[in-house]
């Protein structure tokens, strides 16, 4: 691990706050940051060191997922950080910069490894990044990373405009674009699970599995965010970023080698394989909707249109759902099913993988029935794999049923994504951040969608909050003869898994 310093633009933010400080704290406890490091947090507003110590001591008491047990060791970490103020579009606060990050360099006998985190509004990620080579703060002797949150881009345009200017700075070996979901436990786990086991490994393919669904569902409505969320939708905010990461972590196929180079060269053959739907025809394979008023653990919940911020005439997606084929000779025939909405009726991240289910003919001889094998990967709020298959239940009748055996991850111990992807920046490490020809070729297929949805060339259906979304959706798997698994509507199913 080598010593650097961390350039954190929006120190005082949000995000800052509930994840970045919580992740360094708990990296730190766990001897992942070098011995010899500097913070320098960013803001327009002018405040003392101290105070800024004292509020990044007050989120990690705050957020983090284990309090800190010694005032001492707590200081020697705080004792890192230093906060310098600094507008964005004034060249002239980045030249002081460079001097205070140069003096705590010499002071602490640092070499000059930079790591500057962008965790500000995206409008200022081009601006930043200029002004880190023009004022010399990009001119080390050692490595240079830039951090960028999402959103990257709001179109295939403005995304392709965005890493222009970002690659005039940064080379896209620097670049680590943050894609939270890469960070989780089980999104992680996806490549030991289908490539550390060869019977997976033997069954991952068109032949075995009929196909795949992948569920983003969150309990919580637009809350505070309605001037962000309002331009951007269920598409922008979570299908074109995590939702294809998602599938493409789950059908990459076998790479030669697991680096980051052969495992993004993976991801990218499936990306590039997506069959691309043309806005005319989007709503045959695309539903979305809008969440309307409805019931929540007992309490009325406003629509959309009546939470604070939102226009009374919005028509911008709470919900999304869409059926892809990857023309690929090893997925050819299985559909992958995506949808992810807010205000559904649980918060759940999870894949069912539903394997071909040949069984059928020869118990319906025997008036039995036997139900298809299901690999579910929970990734929050469980972190958990099942596997569903067959046995005889232990009753006098002895009937088939599901049975279901799972491996659970000791929650308590584990690392949040920020903590795991800062980490790897820190290591140069980005197999689990999202290279740009990812980025890209999402957006590409997302393009023609977001077209279809901006002309109304697609019906926003309705759904009640506390619902399962809209009806439609089923649809897209009705036609396939496919439901989806594990609705909180299917007890005897969700009671098990
Ligand atoms: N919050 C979240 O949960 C998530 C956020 N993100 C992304 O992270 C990024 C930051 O989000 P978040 O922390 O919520 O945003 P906030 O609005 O909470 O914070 C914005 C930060 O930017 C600073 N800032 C604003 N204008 C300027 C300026 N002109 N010059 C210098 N600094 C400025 C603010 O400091 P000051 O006011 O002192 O100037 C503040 O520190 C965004 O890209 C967002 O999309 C991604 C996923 C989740
Ligand atoms: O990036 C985002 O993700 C969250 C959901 O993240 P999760 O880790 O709780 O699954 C979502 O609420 C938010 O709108 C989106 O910007």
């Amino acid at each position: 691990m080598e010593s650097m310093t961390f350039v954190l633009f929006g120190a005082t933010g949000d995000l800052a706050k509930r994840k970045i400080y919580p992740a360094l704290y708990n990296l730190y406890a766990d001897g992942k940051l070098p011995e010899s490091f500097s913070v320098i947090g960013l803001g327009r507003r002018e405040i003392e060191d101290e105070t800024f110590r004292g509020n990044v001591e007050q989120s990690i008491r705050q957020f983090s997922r284990r309090s800190p047990a010694d005032r001492e060791d707590l200081n020697a970490f705080l004792s890192s950080f230093r906060y310098h103020p600094l507008n964005v579009s004034n060249p002239e606060d980045y030249r002081k910069l460079l001097e205070v990050v140069q003096a705590r360099e010499t002071e602490l006998r640092l070499p000059d490894n930079r790591l500057f985190y962008l965790s500000v509004a995206p409008e200022f990620f081009e601006i930043i990044a200029r002004q880190i080579q023009e004022s010399g703060l990009g001119a080390t002797r050692g490595w240079k990373r830039l951090i960028i949150e999402k959103p990257f881009g709001h179109d295939l345009a403005t995304a392709r405009s965005l890493n222009e200017n970002l690659s005039r700075a940064f080379e896209e070996d620097e670049i680590y674009r943050i894609d939270h979901y890469l960070g989780k436990t089980m999104v992680q786990n996806l490549e030991t699970l289908v490539l550390a086991n060869p019977v997976i490994q033997a069954v991952w393919n068109k032949e075995h599995i009929s196909n795949v669904q992948i569920t983003a569902s969150e309990t919580v409505g637009v809350e505070e965010r309605a001037a962000y969320y309002d331009q951007s939708g269920a598409i922008r905010d979570m299908f074109q970023n995590h939702l294809l990461q998602v599938l493409m972590m789950t059908a990459m196929r076998r790479p030669s080698q697991i680096t980051a180079k052969n495992i993004r060269e993976e991801k990218r053959k499936i990306i590039e394989a997506l069959r691309p739907v043309a806005k005319e025809s989007a709503g045959l394979s695309v539903v979305r909707g809008q969440y309307a008023a409805g019931e929540m653990g007992g309490k009325s919940v406003p629509g959309y249109l009546d939470e604070p911020g939102i226009g009374a005439e919005s028509k911008n997606d709470t919900f999304v759902a869409a059926r892809l084929w990857i023309d690929h000779p090893d997925w050819e025939g299985v559909p992958f099913y995506l949808r992810t909405g807010k205000r559904m009726a649980a918060k759940s991240t999870r894949i069912v993988v539903e394997f071909k289910n040949p069984t059928e003919d020869l118990y319906s001889a025997k008036n039995e029935k036997t139900s298809p094998n299901l690999l579910i990967i929970e990734i929050n709020p469980n972190e958990k794999i099942s596997f569903l298959f067959n046995g005889k239940n232990s009753r006098s009748d002895g009937l088939i049923e599901p049975v279901e055996m799972n491996f659970r991850a000791d929650q308590s111990e584990l690392p949040e994504a920020y903590e795991r992807l800062i980490s790897d920046a820190l290591d140069g490490d980005s197999t689990f951040f999202a290279h740009w020809n990812e980025v890209e070729l999402a957006w590409q297929w997302v393009q023609p969608v977001l077209e279809a949805f901006e002309e109304g060339l697609l019906p926003l259906h309705s759904y009640a909050a506390g619902s399962n979304g809209p009806a439609a959706s089923d649809k897209l798997l009705k036609e396939q003869g496919h439901e989806w698994r594990l609705d909180p509507d299917v007890p005897e199913l969700i009671g098990q898994a």
